[in-house]
């Protein structure tokens, strides 16, 4: 059959049309009878597509597609996280790193080896503890250059689509093939404090809390085999950062892997009995623990619960020793401002019968590996209500994963694209040549629309705590004051900049910024309601993105 280019091919009239040439004899005959039947059941069959056609149609139109953006540990998941079982594991993280740092200092390792630890300028007396603190600003020009800029002069879109902003992040060049500037001088630096003194209780709970690192392999097995990814391997391995001050002058720094936990989807991690409402009654996956049944695996996580409960008073001993504090602050290790802090909560978490409240989940760490997508069918609560179905897509931030952002920017709705403020003083994980905050504004200002500048509190409390002034890591910002009131309109600043240069380009888009702290979740609800009507009045209809 010859259809006319016009033709849907899935047309009713079109196949339902008898045969050319079909005598009404043929039509009674017993043969003309199988080809009715035939003809009937692709008749059946073409209608059921039809109208599979055009509920998905339907259902497209109705769905407002989001895509949330933004660096690694931008505060992505954050907002959309709702298991749980991964708290335990951030909390091993945190005893673990302790307990390397412990040892590194008993071996007599420098501090600028740990893998935690990471380059600071000089003067800086401390830095963050799984992130990375960063030294004087650094950031790529368009032409992926890297040159030491003032972060005022990122400059303006040029307006260019969302495919093109896509191709861009993908077009990122690895960062060995860069030069490295980060070397920095130690002609001024203090002479280092003594060093503490480990004793024998030391010892005794190294000794104790040992039985944690195989309770934290197993748990972290557990989230699906792979689900883990080292920074550092691969591309960069031991050599992230040739150079670096560690208080005692430069030294050559070797950076260890980092691990962190990673799931390719949530699902998947839900799925295998890890969840948010505990764990075991899944079936096997055949990983670690676990059976047919699914009634081992209940049992040895039980047994990884029992220990982690048996440990709670040593690791709260741990944690409160002031040795330890200060070992940690002298290696730069700053756990708690780094994401899945749990160490002041360990009498709750670090017990038998421990059930997560919803501010444990979002302060919860779990790296995104790839994309996930939530849909959510019309979302309603007291604060929110979409009226639509959502599907929303979470992806990994990091640099090695943002190709996997490209097909995504196809048909969306609206970009939420987050950026961590508070990261002024940090390095990316996986470049510590490149300033975090100064990273999150270059994928920003390629042409995306919402812009949360997250992580406001954690900038508060740098900034209460006296951190360097973000001169120090940020050069643009000269010698203004180094408090809240100051800094906090800066960024917000610099991206009306960003917007009005681009809107004067040929590609007129809009922009929205939000301050957030995302984990703040009656705020954030607020903040998602305004959001929300943003994405639905423009409905992005004249959105010229791909
Ligand atoms: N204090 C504070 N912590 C935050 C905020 N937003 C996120 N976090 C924490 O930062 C960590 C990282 O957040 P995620 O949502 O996992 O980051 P992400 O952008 O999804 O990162 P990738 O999955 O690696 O791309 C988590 O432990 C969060 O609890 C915030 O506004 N304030
Ligand atoms: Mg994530």
């Amino acid at each position: 059959m010859v259809l006319a280019p016009d033709s849907d091919p899935i047309s009713w009239s079109v196949h339902t049309r008898a045969p050319p040439g079909e005598t009404p004899e043929e039509r009674t005959s017993l043969g003309s009878s199988m080809k009715s039947r035939r003809r009937r059941g692709a008749m059946r069959l073409i209608d059921e597509l039809r109208r599979e056609r055009e509920r998905t149609k339907k259902e497209a139109k109705g769905v407002v597609k989001v895509l949330l953006l933004g660096q690694s540990e931008s505060g992505k998941s954050t907002t959309l996280k709702t298991w749980r079982a991964v708290i335990q594991l951030n909390l091993l993280k945190s005893v673990i790193t302790i307990l390397d740092a412990l040892q590194a200092e008993q071996d007599g390792e420098s501090s600028s080896s740990n893998p935690f630890a990471t380059p600071t300028i000089p003067g800086s007396s401390t830095s963050t503890g799984y992130a990375n603190t960063v030294g004087p600003s650094t950031s790529r020009s368009r032409s992926g250059s890297l040159s030491q800029q003032p972060f005022r002069s990122l400059g303006a879109s040029s307006g260019s689509s969302l495919r093109q902003a896509a191709d861009a992040f993908a077009a990122t060049p690895p960062s060995s093939s860069r030069s490295r500037n980060n070397s920095t001088s130690n002609s001024k630096m203090p002479p280092p404090p003594p060093l503490p003194i480990l004793s024998g209780k030391h010892q005794l709970l190294k000794l104790r809390l040992a039985p944690l690192r195989s309770v934290e392999t197993d748990l972290r097995r557990r989230l699906g085999a792979g689900a883990e990814e080292d920074y550092g391997i691969g591309r960069d391995a031991g050599v992230l950062g040739d150079v670096t001050n560690n208080g005692n002058g430069s030294v050559p720094l070797r950076r260890k892997a980092t691990k962190e936990f990673t799931v390719r989807r949530v699902k998947d991690a839900l799925d295998s009995g890890i969840g948010a409402n505990g764990y075991g009654g899944a079936s096997s996956n055949g990983h670690g623990y676990g059976n047919a049944n699914g009634k081992r695996r209940e049992e040895d996580v039980d047994e990884a619960t029992e220990v982690i409960a048996s440990c709670a008073d040593d690791i709260r001993e741990l944690w409160g020793d002031e040795v330890v504090r200060s070992i940690l602050k002298r290696r730069r290790i700053r756990l708690e401002d780094g994401g899945g802090f749990f160490l002041d909560d360990v009498d709750r978490i670090a017990s038998r019968t421990y059930a997560p409240s919803s501010d444990d989940v979002v302060r919860a760490r779990l790296r995104t590996l790839g994309v996930q997508e939530y849909r959510i069918k019309n979302m309603t609560s007291h604060l929110l209500n979409f009226g639509n179905d959502w599907l929303l897509y979470d992806v990994g931030g990091s640099r090695t994963g943002r190709h996997a952002w490209i097909p995504y920017f196809e048909g969306v709705n609206a970009i939420i694209f987050l950026a961590p403020l508070s990261c002024f003083d940090e390095r990316l994980l996986e470049d510590p040549h490149i300033n975090r905050l100064e990273d999150s504004f270059l994928l920003w200002k390629t042409g995306l629309l919402i812009l949360f500048m997250n992580k406001c509190d954690l900038l508060k409390r740098k900034l209460r705590k006296g951190r360097q002034s973000e001169r120090t890591y940020l050069p643009s910002y000269g010698d203004r004051p180094n408090d809240m009131g100051t800094v906090g309109p800066i960024p917000e600043r610099q991206v009306q900049g960003l917007c009005a240069g681009s809107n004067t380009q040929a590609t007129h888009r809009s922009a929205y910024y939000y301050a957030t702290s995302v984990t703040d979740t009656k705020t954030t609800a607020m903040t998602l309601v305004a959001v929300k009507d943003i994405i639905l009045r423009e409905h992005l209809k004249n959105a010229d993105f791909v």
